[in-house]
């Protein structure tokens, strides 16, 4: 007889001991529940399957570590960080669910959402550019998970297109929070502590993004705060609506240039609601950056709604911005 704890990832399997006493046996999903599919995609440390649960034949991507792959670039720390992250970010449609871990000798596993619908950066390169409609949605849904993320105490440091997948409905789930930096949670105290590691000169030198996105805080004085998230999501509003990121240099220096120097231009046209939102996101100084809240009340974001309904509208259809 076996029944399964709602939700749990645990299988409890009723038997009778050598003596005849019934006991319960708790058995983890392994390997061989599920049945893998194609590879959606690599990246450094990863394969990303597609499988289905032998079981419920419910469709879920698989991340496959190799743990010898790990130990050697060093990155142990960034699975056990994805790992607690992914584990405090459970209750919001916009955010990459995880359902289960497990490992065998040689590849750590992690069961999670599938996004069927690729990276939003993908979709922008067909596109090329998203008209307002595209951006005022695709831009509420990623500042609702931003919203639900800092208030668990988790700041993403990494946010860029290639980390916005979509699922079946085009919906947005953020994802790739091996780099995230988890404030301590006030519920349980002595967790926390990102991935910051200490430099010579005392000062603790986190990790840092992608380049055209990366804050000038981080570039400045190695700090992340969420308002380093808010900057990103300046940069990624720009985008959607110009078809490339605000700072681009020829290298990652030069990019670094611009960004610490605020160098970037509004293409001709650009919406002036949008910009108007965009140069209060990309201010130099963190404290005096608009926060979610502020965000959420910017004209751009006029008559959209947050929260529950944003997740029941239905994606609009993806259409280039043309300047008027
Ligand atoms: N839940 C998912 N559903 C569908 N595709 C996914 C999912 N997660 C990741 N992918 C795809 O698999 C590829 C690898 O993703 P993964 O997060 O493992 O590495 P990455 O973060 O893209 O690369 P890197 O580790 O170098 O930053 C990406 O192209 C991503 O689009
Ligand atoms: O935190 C956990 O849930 C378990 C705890 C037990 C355990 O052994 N692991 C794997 C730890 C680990 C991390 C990196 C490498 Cl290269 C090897 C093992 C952890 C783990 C298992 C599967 C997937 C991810 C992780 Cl962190």
């Amino acid at each position: 007889e076996e029944w399964k704890e709602r939700g749990a990832a645990l299988t409890v399997r009723k038997e009778l001991d050598a003596s005849g006493k019934p006991v319960l046996r708790t058995v983890k999903k392994g390997v061989q529940d599920f049945s893998f599919g194609r590879i959606l995609g690599e990246g450094s440390y990863s394969s990303v399957y597609l499988a289905t649960d032998r079981q419920s034949l419910k469709e879920y991507a698989i991340k496959v570590l190799e743990k010898r792959h790990i130990i050697k670039e060093k990155k142990v720390k960034y699975v056990n960080i994805e790992k607690n992250t992914l584990n405090r970010l459970t209750e919001h449609p916009g955010i990459v669910r995880l359902y289960y871990t497990f490992q065998d000798e040689n590849s750590l596993y992690y069961v999670l959402d599938l996004c069927s619908g690729g990276e939003l950066l993908g979709i922008l390169k067909r596109t090329g550019t998203f008209d307002v409609e595209c951006t005022r949605f695709y831009g509420a849904q990623i500042l609702d998970a931003i919203r639900y993320m800092h208030s668990r105490g988790v700041i993403h440091r990494d946010l860029k297109p290639e980390n916005v997948l979509l699922d079946d409905n085009m919906h947005v789930k953020i994802t790739d929070f091996g780099t995230a930096k988890l404030l301590p949670d006030p519920k349980d105290p002595d967790s926390g502590g990102g991935n910051a590691t200490m430099q010579g000169d005392g000062r603790s030198a986190s990790f840092v993004g992608t380049a055209e996105y990366v804050s000038p805080e981080l570039l400045m004085d190695k700090s992340a705060s969420k308002a380093s998230d808010l900057w990103a999501f300046g940069c990624i509003i720009y985008q959607l609506l110009a078809g490339r990121p605000p700072f681009k240099g020829g290298s990652e220096y030069l990019t670094f240039q611009k960004i610490v120097n605020l160098e970037y231009e509004f293409p001709p046209g650009f919406p002036p609601a949008a910009r108007d939102l965009v140069e209060r996101c990309l201010v130099l100084e963190p404290a005096r950056r608009l926060t979610i809240e502020h965000i959420m009340n910017h004209e751009f974001f006029d008559s959209q709604p947050f929260g529950r309904d944003l997740w029941r509208t239905k994606a609009p259809r993806l259409r280039p911005y043309v300047p008027p």
